[in-house]
């Protein structure tokens, strides 16, 4: 965002503030400026310090320009729209970035910059925070330190991720009225981290009725869910790999009535397929380094099959290993605080140990589709309560189990045959088929973990209010990582979700706050603020406006990529190529259209695109190979639960 505004009366807002300067402080800013002329520079990204002034006789605007580093002399040329306005010394690590005098990208940065060198991480943006992951572990969260900022007022606290919540607390309590607070940013920036503060102040600060909710509970909840919904990625080591969504709702008094935790969008399939040199859910390395001789005997873990097509194996380092038996016997004492029992943890553990064997007994088309290695499809068999042949057909035949109704995308008629399953889509192999279910299993896993964690948190007291705090796996980038692979379609559901997020803040933050002022008759004069983009947001999710009606007909009618994913696995012929050449008739480049104006972009590799996120600051390259598998109805997946419900165990 760029520019500061400036209302009629001389009085500096941005929206949001309550904030203002005197005109005589203004006057004596820029009377300053005036007289020292320091600009700053912002090239890629960064900005270069606010030590540059302008050379003699390079005037300004113009072209190029040169400029000289106050600290060694260094004269730089630079694009005339890389410079901009720096702020007299009195913003100096200023804590709020809308105190600016010059509000510009460069003075963002520079300002960001200097505070983080000071070790000040946090800082306000009005009435949002900026925090930079420090990539260290800095001694500012404490007990102590929540007291510091118990029933102070916003205006009245250093910038601090406690600040937030005291906020949002405060609010709540004030106005009687629902708080939310998002956490956006790039995967790896610190949202999950700074996620656990928050609440973990909340549940310090405002105690609970009656112990149903305490920072003791929130540890071990926070314990579980990274042990299965997290993995490391190439950009992050302990990446989330779901959405979540955690309310804490109050009582008259302020204390936690009772909390919940929703989820949303779990990678289940990451527990069977994801990109090379990245990890599955922490939980399985936990349970293979578990040191509980009767467990390990009962999953079969004492002899551990050589290959493992879902790539699940053992840590091989002696002291990653040692870790992960610690955090094993972690979780289970997260599992005890939150009243998960010995034989409900029992079945957590059959399930996993079950999908590790499948990934040994592996899959193969002779004659018919059939495990690879029966031995230890035996094994998951017996772990799940069910025969081999039982197993097997719940994989490989495709008749629906039991009395299980098949869902059907909501955009399919009630009688036209799921997609993989007699319909027109692409059959599955018989390796889809074994994930399928393997991803089936897991996910049912998940959601009766959530429902057990859920229960532990329920009460019958009265609530009155609530605060949400919504995290989401941050915006993905496999170049950012190092990585040559395009990004894969659980990538891009992450980032879909980042950016209607993003859309949101802009709304709530920018568009709104100006409707007010409008409606206020106070006159803004805005240098450029930015509509909030959603052109790549629209080559996502834009449907069809004859909604809820499939159609075989390919027309002119701009769809989003959900939708034609669809359309194109409905039709004969229908692939990955097809889908992006519609795609990018409606969203790419057109023949003499602007450059820097379509959020598409082509690649040189076959099935790989561009599409610009954020604005197009966050151009991401993506592989669609196999993207059609995504709404193939995979039958196995469904028979999981029938399997698991069914269960002798
Ligand atoms: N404020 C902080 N203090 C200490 N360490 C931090 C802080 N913020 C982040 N980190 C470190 O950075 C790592 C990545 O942070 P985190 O997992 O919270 O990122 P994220 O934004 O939630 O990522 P993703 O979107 O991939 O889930 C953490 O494991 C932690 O080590």
């Amino acid at each position: 965002m760029h520019g500061s505004c400036r209302s009629s009366r001389g009085v500096q807002y941005w929206p949001g503030l309550q904030w203002a300067k005197t005109e005589e402080q203004i006057a004596a800013e820029e009377a300053w400026y005036e007289t020292e002329k320091v600009w700053l520079v912002h090239r890629d990204g960064f900005s270069l310090g606010s030590q540059l002034r302008l050379e003699e006789g390079s005037p300004l605007p113009e072209g190029k320009v040169k400029v000289k580093l106050d600290h060694d002399g260094t004269v730089l040329e630079v694009e005339e729209d890389d410079v901009e306005k720096a702020n007299p010394p009195s913003c100096d690590r200023a804590e709020d970035l809308a105190s600016l005098l010059y509000l510009n990208e460069s003075s963002v940065l520079h300002t960001l910059r200097q505070r983080y060198g000071g070790n000040l991480l946090h800082t306000y943006a009005g009435p949002t925070m900026v925090i930079i992951n420090p990539l260290s572990s800095p001694s500012m969260y404490s007990e102590k330190v929540m007291h510091m900022f118990k029933g102070c007022r916003r205006e009245d606290t250093s910038p601090h991720i406690y600040a937030v919540a005291q906020a949002a607390y405060r609010s709540m309590l004030m106005n009687r009225q629902d708080q939310a607070i998002v956490l956006l940013g790039a995967s790896g920036s610190g949202k999950t981290t700074n996620c656990q503060h928050l609440v973990q102040y909340l549940a310090t600060i405002a105690g609970s009725t009656g112990k149903v909710f305490s920072a003791e509970k929130w540890q071990a909840l926070y314990t579980i869910l990274e042990a299965f919904g997290n993995s490391s990625t190439g950009m992050n080591g302990n990446a989330t790999r779901f959405s979540q969504i955690i309310s804490l709702d109050f009582d008259q008094a302020g204390q936690v009535a009772s909390a919940s935790v929703q989820t949303l969008l779990l990678e289940k399939l990451r527990v069977a397929k994801r990109p090379a040199n990245e990890a599955t859910f922490n939980i399985f390395y936990y349970l293979l380094a578990c040191s509980d001789s009767a467990l390990r005997t009962e999953l079969h873990f004492n002899h551990l099959a050589e290959n493992n097509v879902f790539g699940i194996a053992p840590l091989s380092k002696p002291e990653e290993k040692q870790k992960a038996t610690q955090q094993f016997n972690k979780l289970q004492a997260a599992m005890k605080v939150m009243g998960i029992s010995g034989d409900e943890q029992k079945a957590f553990w059959l399930i996993l140990g079950a999908i590790y064997h499948l990934g040994a007994a592996g899959a193969t088309k002779a004659g018919r589709k059939q495990f690879a290695r029966h031995e230890w499809a035996q094994k998951a068999a017996y772990l799940l309560g069910c025969s081999l042949e039982e197993l097997s057909s719940s994989i490989f035949k495709h008749q629906p189990k039991g009395t299980l109704q098949r869902s059907t995308s909501f955009r399919q008629g009630p009688d036209e045959p799921p997609l993989g399953d007699g319909g027109t889509g692409p059959k599955l192999t018989a390796l889809e088929c074994l994930e399928g279910m393997a991803a089936g299993l897991y996910s049912e896993l998940f959601t009766l973990l959530i429902s057990l964690l859920n229960r532990a948190l329920k009460s019958s007291q009265h609530s009155v209010c609530s605060v949400t705090v919504v995290d989401t796996p941050g915006a993905q980038n496999p170049e950012l990582a190092g990585q040559s692979r395009g990004a894969t379609f659980e990538e891009l559901c992450h980032n879909y979700a980042q950016e209607r997020l993003q859309l949101l803040f802009h709304q709530r933050t920018f568009a709104r706050e100006l409707e007010r002022y409008k409606e206020e008759n106070i006159e803004l004069a805005l240098a450029d603020a930015e509509p909030g983009s959603s052109d790549s947001v629209a080559a996502v999710d834009q449907s069809s406006h004859q909604a809820l009606v499939r159609s075989l007909a390919r027309t002119d009618e701009a769809r989003g990529l959900l939708w034609l994913l669809e359309e194109e696995a409905l039709q004969p012929g229908g692939n990955e190529d097809t889908l992006l050449e519609r795609l990018f008739s409606y969203y790419g480049p057109q023949e003499g259209g602007k450059k820097g104006h379509n959020p598409l972009l082509p690649s040189d590799k076959p099935r790989h695109f561009l599409l610009g996120h954020s604005s197009g600051t966050n151009w991401v390259e993506y592989d669609a190979t196999g993207w059609l598998n995504h709404v193939k109805h995979n039958p196995a997946s469904q028979n999981a639960s029938v399997l698991l419900q069914e269960s002798q165990k």
